[in-house]
Formats: C-alpha cells, structure tokens, sequence
C-alpha cells in the first residue's frame, strides 16, 4: 500500500512573521499522528525558521528548487541540494510549471537537478503537466510522457526509488479550475504504465501527487482515485485550516 503524502508550496509568499504565525497554527491544526505524510515547501530563505519551528513535528520541509549543480562553487543566487539537507530539509520540489514557463527550466536541466538531489539523499518531487493549449490539441499524454522520458534513459530505478511524481496541469494552477477527478485518475494511471513498462513492481510503489487548485472541498474525491495518492497544494497550503483539511482528507 502506497502512503499518501500532502505537499504545501508556498511558492513566493510569506515573511518572517507570517511564516511564523502560519507555523505555529498549522502545528495545532495537524493531526499529531498522522497516516500521511505531510511537508511545507516555503521560500528558501525561510527554510531554516520553518525547519526549526517544525522540529519534532510529523511536517517535514523542502525547498521549492535547487541548483543542477551539486556542492560550492561561482554559481551566483543558486542553492544546492547539499545546502537543503545542511539546514534540516527532506524533499526538494524539481521542474515546477513556474520554473519550466518562466525561468526556462528543460527536461534536460530537470534532470540535472534530480540527479543533485539523489546524491544529496533529499527526497525528490518532480513536477509534470500540459498547458491548457497542449489539452485542447489532446496532447496531454504526449506532452507528460516527454517529460519523464529524460528521467527515465537516465536514472536506474534504484536510483529513482524516492522519487514522488506530481501531476500538475497548467491550466488548473492558480485558476480555481481543477481537473476532474477522473480527467486526473486518467494522466495518473498513464503515469504509473509508464514507469511500469519498466517495471512493474516499482510502478505499484511510485507515488504521484495530484495539484492544481486542490482544496479541502475536492481533495477527497481526488484522494479517492486509484492511482492518486495525495496532493501538491498551491493557494491552499497558506490555510492552516484549509492544509489541515485537505491533510485530513488523504488519511
Ligand atoms: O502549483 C501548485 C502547487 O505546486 C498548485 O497551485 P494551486 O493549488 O494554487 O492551484
């Protein structure tokens, strides 16, 4: 049986104190035994305040992004993975839609960063996803199967054994429109019969996460698909109320 895990991304929100006020009501609202596994993903340079403020809690942390270049070095602005699990971080989120469409992030460059991010032992979400106009062409399998192919040719499976895969289309991303529970069973199942051609034990075993505009209104429906097996939260994960229903919708 597959865990369910709930992931909140913060994106580019929060200061010190909100951050703070934030953390401390997700601490009260979340279950304190969860059957789930939940993390946090706020800006980098909160990171550390989040780790400590959630030491000894079942939240764990994870950075929105890291370098594809592994160690120290002249790489201006740029975090590495080995900095990440430095200062308490589990999970690095790797190939967001935001970072693909806005910072030029390739298939290529995501799988650099996966491979840092295996080395560094942190536990690794990729982001995957067609734009409203792929959709409409009917090229969302195409486009998603594009995207996990590099992942594919390059990693053993031993080497991909941490890897959390997320479902995430662009068009259901900040816009309230969320894909319907059997439009993501749908992308989930291709998922998981890609990796099965592989193999198909490790297949059983992946976890992919579904997100775009998931709330605690429809997480439960989603969660109840066959092959979803938790959320990426945007707008939601802000919520402490909201975060810690959508959690308890996964249990
Ligand atoms: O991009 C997302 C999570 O990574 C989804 O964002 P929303 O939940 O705000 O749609």
């Amino acid at each position: 049986m597959r865990s369910k895990l709930v992931a909140g991304n913060w994106k580019m929100h929060g200061s010190r104190a909100a951050i703070s006020e934030l953390l401390s009501e997700l601490i009260k609202a979340l279950p304190s035994e969860p059957k789930l596994d939940m993390a946090v993903f706020p800006p980098a340079v909160f990171a550390a305040q989040t780790v400590e403020a959630l030491r000894g809690s079942a939240l764990a942390v994870g950075l929105q992004n890291i370098c594809d270049q592994g160690g120290e070095g002249a790489f201006t602005g740029e975090v590495s993975a080995e900095m990440a699990v430095d200062i308490g971080c589990r999970y690095v989120m790797i190939g967001h839609s935001e970072r693909r469409a806005l910072y030029g992030e390739s298939n290529e460059q995501v799988a650099d960063k996966l491979a840092r991010a295996i080395e560094a032992r942190l536990l690794p979400i990729v982001c995957v996803g067609e734009s409203e106009s792929e959709r409409d062409e009917g090229r969302t399998l195409e486009v998603v199967s594009a995207q996990l192919a590099p992942l594919l040719a390059r990693f053993s499976l031993e080497e991909l054994s941490s890897l959390v895969v997320a479902y995430e289309p662009v068009w259901a991303i900040g816009t309230g429109k969320t894909a319907s529970p059997a439009q993501a069973q749908e992308v989930h199942a291709f998922i998981r019969g890609v990796f099965a051609e592989r193999d198909a034990d490790f297949a059983q075993r992946l976890r992919i996460l579904y997100g775009g505009s998931v709330k605690a209104a429809n997480a439960a429906e989603l969660f109840s698909q066959t092959d979803i097996d938790g959320g990426l939260v945007g707008g939601a994960s802000l919520n402490a109320q909201e975060f810690s229903a959508i959690c308890r919708a996964a249990e």
